[in-house]
């Protein structure tokens, strides 16, 4: 008998990715969405608001309540730092879509993820793409919701690695500090997806040439609206790709395999230079003091494995999985940047003749893990935290 499908709310400002990760969600038989919240991060709260309830408008379905969340930080600052320049003035490509004609439900984001949570108990999971404010104010509204929600899986942190807003910070993290510190030591069931995972996921200009020529259901929208994501991403990070932060997070919801994890407490800092800074403590070390990580709550930090070197026979496998993961969505092309092993010229192939929005569930996910496991033989990572032991036992 077919598992029931896994019941998600996604916290989102969308935001590019976002919009992917939405549509990935509403084409995923594995989850049933039960609402989407809303956040500040790249947008202003009333646009991510509009925003999802046109994207809800795009995929037909309304039947989705969509729940305003916080326009303040956690201690309700109102600076609010806004991604305008990644995503476009209205958050999807500056394609002046029309407004939508859905409205928000009554109940805010937080009372809404508290109302879920309590209705079906650890069967809930939230998929937070944004600043952690609604799920810090959840938290803060029932002492139970920690108990009650199933799991929290987060798109932020830059775990040993340099943050996209500054050296120090990811931009969700950046966005609420004190909300996300609030969040990870709050001993809800939690997993966080930081970017030293998600910048090796990359939608490259050549999987967007494919996009452009498909007919499937959210092909030609994607194309429209990841024009100025790749203008970013060319003028960030000088390359003709761009990272799949958010898409990459509620894969890993579904399919937690994906990813291997460390465990341990993670702080956040949050004032100073280094505000936004997430650092995890793995428990490897008793140090001889109390520290600001002692007796607190263990999550899960999603980071690469450094595994043993395939020999020359799996590195032809290695290739051609390599080849299809392209087509699949997931291109390892971050890859080529680190370890010339994986440096070469991808040949064309037509194995998936599918696009990747119609491509089956269970194939999609197959491959990742084939190509996740490949990849991390073949590309000895250079994030110092890959050299932790692995989980999920990879
Ligand atoms: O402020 C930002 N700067 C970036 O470079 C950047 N790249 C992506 N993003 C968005 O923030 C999350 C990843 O840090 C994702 O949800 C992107 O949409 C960014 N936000």
């Amino acid at each position: 008998m077919a598992a029931e499908p896994k019941k998600i709310i996604i916290d989102t400002d969308p935001g590019i990715d976002d919009a992917m990760a939405i549509f990935l969600a509403l084409r995923s038989p594995e989850v049933q969405v039960i609402g989407l919240t809303t956040i500040y991060g790249n947008v202003y709260t009333t646009l991510a608001t509009r925003n999802a309830l046109h994207l809800l408008e795009v995929a037909g379905r309304t039947d989705i309540p969509v729940a305003e969340g916080s326009h303040v930080t956690l201690t309700k600052g109102t600076k609010l730092r806004v991604a305008d320049f990644v995503h476009g003035a209205d958050g999807l490509g500056n394609q002046n879509f029309p407004p939508p004609e859905g409205k928000p439900i009554e109940d805010s984001a937080a009372a809404f993820l508290v109302q879920q949570a309590k209705l079906d108990p650890g069967n809930v999971t939230v998929v937070a793409l944004g600043p952690l404010t609604n799920i810090a104010l959840a938290i803060q509204l029932d002492l139970e919701f920690a108990k009650n929600i199933g799991q929290i899986v987060i798109l932020g942190g830059a775990f040993a690695v340099n943050g996209n807003v500054n050296p120090a910070a990811e931009a969700n993290i950046f966005g609420d500090p004190d909300a996300a510190d609030v969040v990870f030591t709050s001993g809800a069931d939690i997993l966080t997806v930081g970017i030293n995972v998600t910048h090796q996921v990359v939608l490259t200009g050549s999987d967007r040439e494919k996009l452009a020529t498909s007919n499937g259901k959210f092909a030609q929208y994607l194309t429209k609206i990841l024009n100025l994501y790749f203008s970013y991403h060319r003028e960030a990070y000088n390359t003709d790709g761009v990272y799949l932060h958010d898409p990459t997070a509620f894969l890993a919801a579904v399919d937690p395999t994906l990813v291997t994890c460390m465990e341990g407490s993670v702080r956040v800092q949050t004032s100073g230079i280094t505000r936004g800074l997430t650092i995890l403590y793995n428990k490897q070390k008793r140090f001889g003091e109390i520290t600001e990580w002692s007796n607190k709550p263990t999550v899960k930090v999603a980071v690469t494995v450094d595994a043993p070197r395939v020999d020359d026979t799996q590195e032809e496998v290695a290739l051609d999985l390599f080849i299809l993961a392209l087509q699949a969505f997931y291109s390892l092309f971050n890859a080529r940047r680190r370890n010339d092993t994986c440096t070469t010229t991808l040949p064309n192939s037509s194995t998936i003749s599918n696009n990747i929005f119609n491509l089956d569930w269970s194939r999609l996910t197959s491959l990742l893990k084939q190509v996740s496991a490949v990849r991390n033989r073949l590309c000895a990572c250079s994030n110092p935290l890959a050299s932790g032991r692995s989980l999920n036992g990879a």
